[in-house]
């Protein structure tokens, strides 16, 4: 992994960034500072601006782990595709594989109500339909919550997907859907030549680890596990990212194909 502000990474940035770029984003802790409790995330007003006078040159994406009706509202604003649930809802032409993963959540639920209780009360269940998330991150103990949660999860049925995020379990239905897919449909379907995906979590990894060479990958905070190919060192600098990038499209005259010419 390169930093993004390093002369190899600001090389990479200006080959993709020309028209023909969708720039696509996660939302939690790469265009909103994480929090203590999820409810409490907002996108910051100079983001927003930041992402307004970004999507007059490219197209833009936010592929979000929260279903859409949390993230809707979150944005005051919208982008050209907005999709939820780590790529389960909101990508065009998969609107008939969302009932299966809302019957398997159901399941679970029944399951993990009648379950937590005997828990840590820091356990957070969130719903959003066609994935649930459980955050330990206001548990007494977060390691022992986390063991707890992991042995419970072997116990559901039918078997969920685990994917471990920061102080989260995301419980899936297993499917080829996963951000990494729904950023190759997206592509697909508004004819992007290339595409820039920014995130900074597990989910995240499955557009890394494709490694497409398409895709220009970027990680908030260097891992060494993480297949990204550059990264910013925290969530700070993704507004310095946007006017980097924002100013390397319109220098290249880069306009948002998918708007009408003002
Ligand atoms: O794919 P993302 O947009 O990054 O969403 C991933 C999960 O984000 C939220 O949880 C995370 O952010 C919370 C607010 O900062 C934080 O409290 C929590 O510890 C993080 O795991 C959201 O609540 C989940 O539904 C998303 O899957």
């Amino acid at each position: 992994m390169r930093p993004v502000f390093s002369e190899a990474g600001l090389q990479r940035l200006h080959e993709v960034a020309r028209g023909g770029l969708l720039c696509a984003f996660d939302f939690d802790g790469t265009l909103a500072p994480l929090v203590p409790v999820p409810d409490d995330a907002h996108l910051p007003d100079d983001i927003r601006e930041r992402l307004l006078r970004l999507g007059q040159s490219a197209p833009l994406a936010i592929i979000t782990g929260r279903g859409m009706d949390d993230i809707r509202p979150r944005l005051g604003f919208t982008p050209e595709f907005l999709v939820g649930n780590h790529g389960l809802e909101g990508v065009p032409g998969w609107e008939s594989l969302t009932a299966a993963h809302a019957e398997a959540c159901q399941a679970w639920l029944s399951q993990l109500r009648a379950a937590l209780p005997g828990h840590d009360p820091g356990i957070l269940l969130e719903d959003k339909r066609y994935s649930l998330s459980l955050h330990y991150r206001e548990a007494a103990d977060p390691p022992a919550a986390a063991r707890a949660l992991e042995a419970l999860f072997a116990t559901l049925t039918p078997a969920p997907r685990v994917v471990a995020g920061k102080f989260v379990y995301n419980l899936l239905a297993e499917d080829r859907c996963h951000k990494g897919s729904a950023l190759l449909r997206l592509m697909e379907c508004c004819g992007a030549r290339k595409a820039i995906y920014v995130g900074d979590d597990v989910t995240d990894e499955d557009v890394f680890r494709m490694g497409h060479p398409d895709i220009l990958s970027i990680r908030i905070e260097a891992s060494a596990s993480s297949s990204a190919e550059l990264y910013l060192p925290d969530f700070c600098e993704t507004a310095r990212l946007l006017d980097v990038l924002g100013e390397r499209l319109r220098q290249q005259g880069a306009r948002n194909w998918l708007r009408a010419a003002p």
